[in-house]
C-alpha cells in the first residue's frame, strides 16, 4: 500500500482534527510500514511528497527534513518561487493584504506591503484606519489602500455591530488574497481590535496563511482562545517584549530551556502555529514539529523601527506563494517559506547597513529587496 504523507495529512488538518497527534498516529504508521528506507536515499525536498507518489515520510525523516532548511533554503525555495512567462496575468505571483494602519502609526503597514511587492507579490492591499489612508496612498502608487478601519461605532450600531459590519466589509475581498498580515501599525483601539478579531476568524475559516504581528499579537496576547482550533498556517512573529507577553498570556511556566518555551507556545496558540521567535537569531517553532530551526544569517547592528514590517511582508509572499502551491503539502514544508523571509529579511539588513551603517534605515533595507533576490534566486536558474 502507498501512503502519500502530505495527503494525509492535509485530509486530517482538513477534517479539523488535532494536528499534532494525527501526525505522530499516521508517520507512525508510515514508519512501521517503511522502517527499512534509509534516510540517505530520501529526498529532503519533501516538495517531491508532491512530485514523486511513491515516496514516504517517516517521523525521523520529516525532522531530517526541517534540519535541512537553513543549508538548502535557496534550493527549496526554488519549488515554490513563482516561474516568470508571457502567458501569466496579474495577480498570479501573488495578492497579499496588510491589515494595519492608524492614526499614529503609517510607515508600518507600508513598510509590510511594499516588501511584499518589492519581493515580487503582483498586488498588495492595505485595510487601514480611514485617518491613514492618504499619508500610505501618498508614500506609494503601487498599493491599494482603503480606508475602512474606524475607532468610532456607526451612528446607530453597537461597538459589536460596527465591529461585524467593519469586517464584512474586509471579508469580501479574501477570496481574491493569498496571504494576509495583520499587526503593523493597527493601534489598540478596542473597536478595531474587534473588528480584526472578526476578519482573523473570517481569515482561517478559509485556509488562508496569517502572519501576525505588532498590535496583531497583542491581540492574541488578549483573546488567547482566539485561535485556539486554527489548523491553517498562522505565522507569530513576536519580538522579545511580545513574546514574552505572549508566554503570560498563556501561562506558560515551562523554564526547562529556550527551545522548549518557544514550543510550548507554538502548541498552546493552535495547531496551525508558527513562531518566529526574533533576535540575534530568529528561532522558529511549529505546534506540529519537535524541531525548533534557528536563521542566524548574518543581520544588521542597527535596530531602527521598522525591520520588523520588511519581515512580515517577506513573509506574506513566500507564504502566498506556498498558498499558489499547495494543493498537497504537508505542515513541515512551511518551515520554507518562514526561514526563507527571516534569512532575506536579515540578508537585505546587512547589504543595507554596509552602506548607510549607522544612518541605515527601513527604506534603506526595502531598497536592497530586489539585489538580494537577484542574488540568492537568480531569475535564470528559475
Ligand atoms: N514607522 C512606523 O509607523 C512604525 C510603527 N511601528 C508600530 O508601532 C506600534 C508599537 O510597536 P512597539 O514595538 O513599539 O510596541 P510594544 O509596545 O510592543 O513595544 C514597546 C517597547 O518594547 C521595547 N522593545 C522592543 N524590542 C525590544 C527588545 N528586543 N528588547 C527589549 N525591549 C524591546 C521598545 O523599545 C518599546 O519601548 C506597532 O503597531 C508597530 O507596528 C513599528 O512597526 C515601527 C515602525
Ligand atoms: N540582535 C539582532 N541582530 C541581528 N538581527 C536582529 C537582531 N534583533 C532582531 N533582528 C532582526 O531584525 C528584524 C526585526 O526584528 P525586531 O526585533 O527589530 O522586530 P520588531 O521590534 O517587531 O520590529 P518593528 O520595529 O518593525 O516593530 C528581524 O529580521 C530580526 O531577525
Amino acid at each position: 500500500m502507498i501512503w502519500r504523507f502530505g495527503f494525509c495529512y492535509n485530509t486530517l488538518l482538513r477534517n479539523g482534527k488535532d494536528a499534532s497527534k494525527s501526525i505522530k498516529a499516521v508517520l507512525w504508521q508510515v514508519g512501521k510500514r517503511h522502517s527499512q528506507n534509509s534516510v540517505y536515499s530520501y529526498p529532503l525536498r519533501t516538495i517531491a511528497y508532491r512530485r514523486t507518489p511513491m515516496q514516504v515520510a517517516t517521523l525521523d525523516q520529516e525532522e531530517q527534513f526541517v534540519k535541512a532548511i537553513p543549508l538548502k533554503w535557496p534550493e527549496f525555495v526554488k519549488d515554490i518561487l513563482p516561474t516568470l512567462n508571457p502567458e501569466k496575468h496579474k495577480g498570479q505571483c501573488g495578492r497579499v493584504a496588510v491589515i494595519g494602519g492608524s492614526f499614529e502609526y503609517t510607515g508600518a503597514p507600508y513598510f509590510s506591503a511594499i516588501s511584499s511587492l518589492r519581493a515580487g507579490v503582483d498586488m498588495a492591499h492595505v485595510f487601514c484606519e480611514d485617518s491613514a489612508a492618504i499619508p500610505i496612498k501618498t508614500y506609494s502608487p503601487e498599493l491599494i489602500v482603503h480606508p475602512i478601519l474606524t475607532t468610532f461605532p456607526k451612528l446607530d450600531k453597537t461597538v459589536e455591530e460596527t465591529a461585524e459590519y467593519i469586517a464584512s466589509r474586509v471579508t469580501e475581498w479574501l477570496s481574491s488574497l493569498h496571504c494576509v498580515v495583520i499587526g503593523p501599525g493597527l493601534g489598540r483601539n478596542t473597536l478595531i481590535l474587534e473588528t480584526v478579531a472578526h476578519i482573523i476568524e473570517e481569515v482561517t475559516k478559509r485556509r488562508i496563511p496569517l502572519v501576525i504581528d505588532a498590535d496583531g499579537l497583542y491581540l492574541v496576547s488578549v483573546k488567547t482562545e482566539m485561535l485556539r482550533n486554527v489548523t491553517s498556517p498562522v505565522i507569530l512573529t513576536p519580538n522579545r517584549v511580545e513574546f514574552n507577553r505572549l508566554t503570560r498570556a498563556f501561562e506558560i511556566d515551562d523554564t526547562s530551556d529556550a527551545e522548549s518555551l518557544l514550543k510550548t507556545l507554538a502548541k498552546s496558540v493552535c495547531p496551525g502555529a508558527i513562531i518566529v521567535q526574533k533576535g540575534l537569531n530568529d528561532l522558529i517553532a511549529a505546534a506540529f514539529s519537535n524541531v525548533v530551526v534557528h536563521c542566524g544569517e548574518q543581520g544588521s547592528l542597527r535596530r531602527c523601527g521598522g525591520q520588523g514590517d520588511v519581515l512580515s511582508g517577506l513573509m506574506a509572499a513566500f507564504s502566498a506563494w506556498m498558498q499558489l502551491n499547495s494543493n498537497l503539502t504537508t505542515p513541515s514544508e512551511w518551515f520554507i517559506p518562514v526561514y526563507s523571509a527571516c534569512a532575506m529579511t536579515r540578508r537585505c539588513s546587512l547589504q543595507a547597513f554596509k552602506k548607510k551603517q549607522r544612518s541605515m534605515l527601513t527604506t534603506d533595507i526595502i531598497e536592497e529587496i530586489w539585489k538580494e533576490f537577484n542574488a540568492v534566486f537568480p531569475l535564470s536558474s528559475l
